[in-house]
């Protein structure tokens, strides 16, 4: 692992890292933000997945998420959101398929399938090396994220509820089997049996889980993907089907950007300080 960038952010440190991924046969490049407490000994961590067109970068740069991670003594780890530095057919043709928009999911199709890993980079290989390197409690994990990290954060909690305290979403695309964006890129990486997509599907996966913490999820009314891309109501019927209690906050005059999520920043942090307190 190299040091990118190391840099003095509200009495923490704002790093930006560089490895070769197994996962992905790539470099890959991720976030970390340690808060001051992490001088005295291992904090909770909190992961953000982001979404289209995104880097490790977004996030860190737009967000205002450090402030509220040193005031409440949480790490924040940002991943990118596909593997890089490769040029396969038709990789960077498009905002919402290819690079910038790795779904987090495990391609199964060619050629995608040899890379686009981002399923088994972001469950597995990273938090192996993030605990290997930094002073994290793996105990003590949250998840969070917009849009398509909004859909990952949502579908890795409710598949490993052993390992998440705490989850939250920022307009988060909650059945991509069922909107566009989502059937573009499952089909492209997972191929045409819509039986094998249903596993990154938050809104199925509600449904038989045992997800049982507080979800927050919020969501802008003047989004301009709301309602195409953006169902969050489907998700709301299907946690309450499920047992998972779920609130899900409609925010008037906010849009899909990270203008919104910092506006709504500091919620979302105090929500997973307190399920990852002792
Ligand atoms: N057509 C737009 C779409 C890209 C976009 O809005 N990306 C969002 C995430 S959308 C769902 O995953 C984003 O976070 N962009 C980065 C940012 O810093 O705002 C376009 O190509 O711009």
């Amino acid at each position: 692992m190299e040091t990118v960038s190391e840099t003095r952010c509200f009495d923490g440190v704002q790093g930006v890292y560089r490895h070769e991924s197994t996962a992905t046969g790539t470099p890959m490049r991720f976030a970390v933000y340690l808060p001051p407490q992490a001088r005295r000994g291992p904090v909770p961590v909190l992961w953000w997945l982001s979404g289209l067109t995104c880097t490790e970068e977004n996030f860190i740069t737009k967000a205002g998420a450090q402030r509220y991670a040193a005031e409440h003594g949480l790490a924040l780890v940002a991943p990118d959101t596909s593997p890089r530095g490769l040029d396969l057919p038709g990789e960077h043709d498009a905002y919402d398929f290819g690079s910038g928009a790795g779904f987090y999911v495990d391609a199964t199709q060619a050629p995608w399938a040899s890379h686009y890993r981002m399923d088994s980079y972001v469950t597995e290989e990273l938090p192996a090396l993030v605990a290997a390197r930094f002073p994290v409690d793996p105990a003590r994990q949250g998840i969070f994220g917009h849009s398509m990290g909004g859909h990952g954060a949502l579908v890795m909690a409710l598949r490993d509820p052993d390992r998440f305290r705490s989850v939250s979403a920022f307009a988060p695309i909650v059945s991509p089997t069922r909107v566009p964006w989502g059937e573009k890129a499952f089909a492209g990486y997972l191929g045409d049996d819509r039986a094998a997509w249903t596993a990154y599907d938050a809104a199925e996966l509600a449904a038989d889980s045992a997800w049982r913490a507080p979800i927050l999820i919020d969501q802008g009314d003047a989004d301009p993907f709301l309602g195409t891309q953006l169902t969050p109501e489907a998700f709301v019927s299907a946690a309450q089907a499920g047992g998972i209690p779920v609130t899900l906050r409609m925010q008037p005059g906010y849009d899909h950007s990270y203008y919104f999520i910092a506006s709504f920043m500091a919620d979302h942090m105090a929500h997973h300080a307190r399920l990852l307190a002792r």
